[in-house]
């Protein structure tokens, strides 16, 4: 099967333009096909040994997702506290994450046991199955911005509070909490870059021919 030209463009279209979503959010549901279709997407993710790792835990309750809310609120004062001067009061004026105003949440995980002790391409390195579900974490991401849909990673929470609030067992990682609703807009720009905290690098300077080389 042969990608065309058109289906070519519109890949990089969402790729370039999907973003990290944390104030645009609108309170529109995402019809349970659509949901479907970005998780369909998500879990044909590559993993390694072809473990599919992940699941999805599906937050809609606004109690749960205030329990959420409460995790990130004290993760984010510890965060901003490592922080000084000018960069602290920054950090403080920075929308982190859009738990409440977005209408579903999605925890993706790691299950680390699934199918197995011994796993095709994971006996040299264990956490290849953690990649595994950052993999999923992207394809959701895509298949969300090519749906319009938004989505706001939220890593400012503890595990604990995932595991407590979502009942997620023990043994398994949580990778990523997930906002995703429909949106006002997308920007151009990363909104880090929008607000000055750090800039797109340079890509010639991040590639190295043969051996790997410090670049000025
Ligand atoms: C593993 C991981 C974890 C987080 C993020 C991303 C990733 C990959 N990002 C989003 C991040 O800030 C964003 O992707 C970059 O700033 C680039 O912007 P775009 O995604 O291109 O809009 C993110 N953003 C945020 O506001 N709160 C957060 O807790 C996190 N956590």
């Amino acid at each position: 099967m042969k990608i065309t030209q058109a289906e070519r463009d519109a890949v990089y279209k969402t790729i370039f333009n999907r973003r990290d979503v944390r104030a645009e959010f609108k309170s529109d549901p995402i019809p349970d096909d659509v949901l479907k279709r970005i998780l369909t997407a998500a879990h044909h993710a590559p993993s390694v040994g072809f473990m599919q790792p992940w699941d999805f835990v599906i937050v809609r309750s606004d109690q749960t997702k205030l329990k959420l809310k409460q995790g990130f609120t004290q993760a984010n004062a510890e965060a901003e506290a490592l922080f000084e001067g000018d960069r602290k009061e920054q950090y403080s004026t920075l929308k982190l994450e859009g738990i409440l105003e977005a209408p579903i949440g999605i925890c993706v995980t790691c299950d680390r046991t699934r199918s197995g002790p011994l796993v095709l391409g994971r006996t040299t390195n264990l956490d290849m199955d953690l990649y595994s579900s950052v993999c999923a974490v992207q394809n959701l991401w895509l298949a969300a911005r090519a749906e319009n849909i938004g989505v706001g990673w939220v890593s400012i929470i503890h595990d604990d509070v995932l595991h407590q609030t979502l009942g997620i067992p023990k043994h398994i990682v949580p990778i990523a909490y997930l906002c995703l609703g429909y949106v006002s807009q997308f920007y151009d720009q990363p909104d880090l870059e929008r607000r000055d905290w750090l800039k797109r690098q340079n890509l010639d300077s991040l590639i190295h021919e043969e051996q790997w080389q410090a670049k000025l």
